[in-house]
């Protein structure tokens, strides 16, 4: 194992009715906060009612930005920032998933800043200040409710970008599993994969000894594996949404990188480079991604493919070479994504070779691509050819 340090500051509140403790998590009565959400679903499903009610009760003087966008844009972040400094916003509230989240983390830093805001999403200056944020998270997926990353996408320029900043830690994330309950089935699936996906690029670290951390990794995955199909046959369970709650906050919650050298992550890179084009969702591009990823990596060095299909997929072993066992893993995880109604092919989104150049261009947009394996162009080439 390598040396770390563990710090997340986020007080996780999780279980049904846990929002009647928001005032006391705000600390203080009479804040001006800002409320973000998105497209209105948290109208139908009442999760606006219980904000909305608990933020009186903690004599908060509400403001509000709604219609942030799945893929959250920099223009809306924008918006929310001219809020801020307007009305002296106090705490910012992110009610949704993780696209509110990163949207509200991008406010959160750009409140503090006098500039545009992309100067900070592309480090081209410090990040020195944010506003205090909390989350009341509405569906299982990204991890943003426990993390300091956020995805923010420049349509001027065609760039999706992840940064990250201890400062945009939530200080506290409400999980209440009903508030999940009326998340529909295609983007229950597309949480899965994405909390999948998590848990997968941490796995392919390179890392010796690290036995409870591949662990913790494989049992996320099976348990995945398991409570996937019985939620999206069940869609209103507590019992699975819950579990699928718990998983894909756990998968990117810091947890997973524990003395290891923080995993690959170059899926997510060329899934970040593929929708700054085509605004496809994250969870849909990288379920068609990251088996051809295994497949890509596995023809080099496939041990750790091998453990992935023998130690999730049960995969056995005897009479078949490493590099056939590991290829059953990537078949077994692709089959077990297109089960529940996954995307398989660029071409179930309309995509087809036409942009590869740019997608390869704008997934170097930061140098260094995948840690398991370092990517260049001609290997981002192929992973996309066998992807269409
Ligand atoms: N910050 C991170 O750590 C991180 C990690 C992975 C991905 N991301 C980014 O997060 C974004 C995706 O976030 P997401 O997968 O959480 O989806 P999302 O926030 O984009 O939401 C997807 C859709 O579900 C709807 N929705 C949300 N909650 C609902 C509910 N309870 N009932 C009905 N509809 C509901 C939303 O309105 C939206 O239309 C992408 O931009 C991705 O790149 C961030």
């Amino acid at each position: 194992m390598n040396t770390f340090l563990q710090n997340n500051p986020t007080r996780l509140l999780f279980g049904e009715g846990q929002i009647q403790k928001l005032p006391e998590e705000l600390g203080q009565k009479g804040l001006k906060v800002l409320v973000v959400y998105g497209g209105g679903s948290i109208k139908r499903n009442g999760v606006y009612n219980d904000v909305i009610r608990e933020l009186k009760n903690a004599e908060a003087s509400v403001f509000e930005l709604s219609g942030v966008e799945p893929n959250p844009r920099l223009s809306t972040v924008q918006r929310g920032i001219d809020i801020c400094k307007s009305e002296g916003i106090d705490f910012l509230l992110a009610v949704g998933g993780g696209s509110v989240i990163d949207c509200t983390k991008a406010i959160a830093v750009g409140a503090k800043y006098d500039g545009n805001p992309w100067d900070l999403i592309t480090q081209q200056a410090p990040i020195e200040s944010a506003l205090p944020i909390g989350t009341v998270l509405t569906l299982a997926a990204t991890g943003s409710e426990m993390n300091p990353v956020s995805v923010i996408t420049n349509w001027v320029t065609k760039d999706k970008l992840g940064w990250e900043s201890p400062l945009v830690f939530p200080t506290f994330s409400i999980l209440d599993p009903t508030y999940t309950y009326s998340v529909p089935r295609n983007q229950t699936v597309y949480g899965i994969v994405d909390s999948m996906s998590h848990a997968l690029e941490h796995y392919f670290h390179r890392t010796e000894n690290t036995p409870v951390i591949d662990g913790f990794i494989e049992s996320i995955l099976r348990t995945a594996i398991d409570n996937g199909p019985k939620l999206l046959n069940q869609l209103d369970s507590y019992k699975y949404r819950e579990t699928m709650m718990y998983i894909s906050t756990t998968a990117f919650n810091g947890t997973l990188m524990n003395g290891t050298d923080g995993g690959d992550w170059a899926t997510h890179r060329i899934e970040h480079a593929i929708s700054a084009i085509y605004d496809i969702p994250h969870g849909g591009g990288l379920a068609i991604l990251f088996p051809n990823w295994l497949e890509h990596v596995l023809e080099e060095d496939p041990s750790r493919v091998k453990q992935l299909a023998t130690n999730v997929f049960g995969i056995e072993e005897e009479g078949k070479s490493d590099k056939e066992v590991a290829r059953e893993g990537a078949k077994a995880l692709r089959d077990f994504w297109n089960s529940l109604g996954a995307p398989s092919r660029l071409a179930d989104y309309n995509i087809d070779d036409k942009q590869f150049d740019s997608i390869t261009v704008k997934t170097f947009i930061k140098p260094g691509v995948g840690t398991y394996k370092e990517l260049d162009a001609e290997s981002v080439m192929d992973i996309l050819k066998r992807s269409l």
